[in-house]
C-alpha cells in the first residue's frame, strides 16, 4: 500500500506542483493519476521512488515514510517506466533491461537469464535481445522500457505516460498487454496519463487532477461515469458532450449497441 500523507511540493523556482494531497494507494491495484498538462502528475509519481522529495508531508509504503529508506535502495526496488524508454542507446535490448539486476549484484549469466524471461513476458522473443534500441520500432522500445520495469521483480511499479509516444493501434496492444501483464503478475501500479480513455481501461483507481494536484474525483471508473463530483469531471470525462452516452437498437432480435457517433460497439448479452 503506498499512502500520501499531506503531501505538497514547491519547486526551488517557486512552482507549487502539488498543494494538499492525501491518498492511499491499495495494493496490487491499479491507480491512474489523469489530469491536464502541468497539474502535477508526474510529481506525484515521482515521489513514490523519491526522484522528488515533498517539502511537506510523508508518503509512505507499507507504514514505513520511505524519507527513512535510502534513496537508492529505494529507487532500485520500485520500476519506473517512462515516456521515451530511456534506454541508453549505445546498449543492447538484453543490457539495458539487466542494468537495475547487475547493480543490484546480480552475476552477469544470471542477470541475463532474467533479461530473456522478462522479454518474453512482454512479448519480445529472444532474437532482440541483442539488437540496439534505435533497431528496433517505437512499440517494440516500449516493451524492452517494460522488461526494465519489472525485470527486478518489483512490487511497485511506476509508469509515467509509457505510451503516449506510440500511434494509437500500437498504443491500443500495449495498453491490452499491461492489463493482461497486471492479471498474471498483480503489482501495484501507478500509472500517469492525461488520456482519460487510457485511464479508465487501466485503472482500477481512477485520480482525476486539477492544477495543483487538486483532486477533482477520485474512484473506480464506472462510479466516476455514474456520479461525477461537479461540471469539471463531467466535461473532463466527456459527460458533457454526450460522447459516452451509449443506446441500444433492435436488429433483427438483437440488441445492438451504438455509440454517440452512431457507430454499431457491441451486443448486449441476454
Ligand atoms: N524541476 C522543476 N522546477 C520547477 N517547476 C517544476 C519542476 N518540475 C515540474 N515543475 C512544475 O510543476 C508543475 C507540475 O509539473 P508535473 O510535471 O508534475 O505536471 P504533469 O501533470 O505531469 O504535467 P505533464 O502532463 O505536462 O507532464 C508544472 O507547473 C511544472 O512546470
Amino acid at each position: 500500500m503506498i499512502e500520501y500523507r499531506s503531501v505538497a511540493k514547491t519547486f526551488a523556482d517557486g512552482t507549487e506542483a502539488v498543494n494538499d494531497f492525501s491518498l492511499v494507494l491499495p495494493s496490487r491495484t491499479t491507480t491512474v493519476f489523469v489530469g491536464s498538462s502541468g497539474c502535477g502528475k508526474t510529481t506525484l509519481l515521482r515521489m513514490v521512488n523519491r526522484m522528488i522529495d515533498p517539502t511537506h508531508g510523508q508518503v509512505l509504503i507499507d507504514d514505513v515514510d520511505i524519507a527513512t529508506r535510502n534513496k537508492v535502495k529505494l529507487r532500485r526496488s520500485i520500476g519506473y517506466v517512462m515516456q521515451h524508454s530511456g534506454l541508453l542507446p549505445h546498449r543492447t535490448v538484453l543490457d539495458n533491461v539487466g542494468s537495475v539486476l547487475r547493480l543490484n549484484g546480480m552475476s552477469r549469466k544470471e542477470a541475463d537469464r532474467r533479461s530473456q524471461e522478462v522479454l518474453e513476458t512482454v512479448g519480445l522473443d529472444s532474437s532482440h535481445a541483442s539488437k540496439y534500441p534505435s533497431q528496433l520500432s517505437g512499440g517494440q522500445q516500449q516493451r524492452v522500457g517494460v522488461a526494465r520495469g519489472l525485470a527486478a521483480d518489483p512490487n511497485i511499479l511506476l509508469m509515467d505516460e509509457p505510451f503516449g509516444a506510440v500511434d494509437p493501434i500500437v498504443r491500443d496492444e500495449l495498453q491490452r498487454e499491461l492489463l493482461r501483464l497486471q492479471h498474471d503478475l498483480d503489482k501495484t501500479i501507478v500509472f500517469v496519463t492525461h488520456d482519460v480513455d487510457e485511464a479508465f481501461l487501466l485503472g482500477d483507481q481512477v485520480v482525476i487532477l486539477k492544477q495543483g494536484g487538486e483532486i477533482a474525483q477520485v474512484g473506480a471508473p464506472a462510479d466516476i461515469l455514474a456520479s461525477p463530483a461537479d461540471e469539471f469531471v463531467s466535461s473532463f470525462v466527456g459527460l458533457d458532450r454526450g460522447g459516452r452516452t451509449l443506446h441500444v437498437e433492435e436488429r433483427d432480435g438483437r440488441s445492438i449497441v451504438v455509440d454517440a457517433s452512431g457507430k454499431a460497439t457491441g451486443v448486449l448479452a441476454r
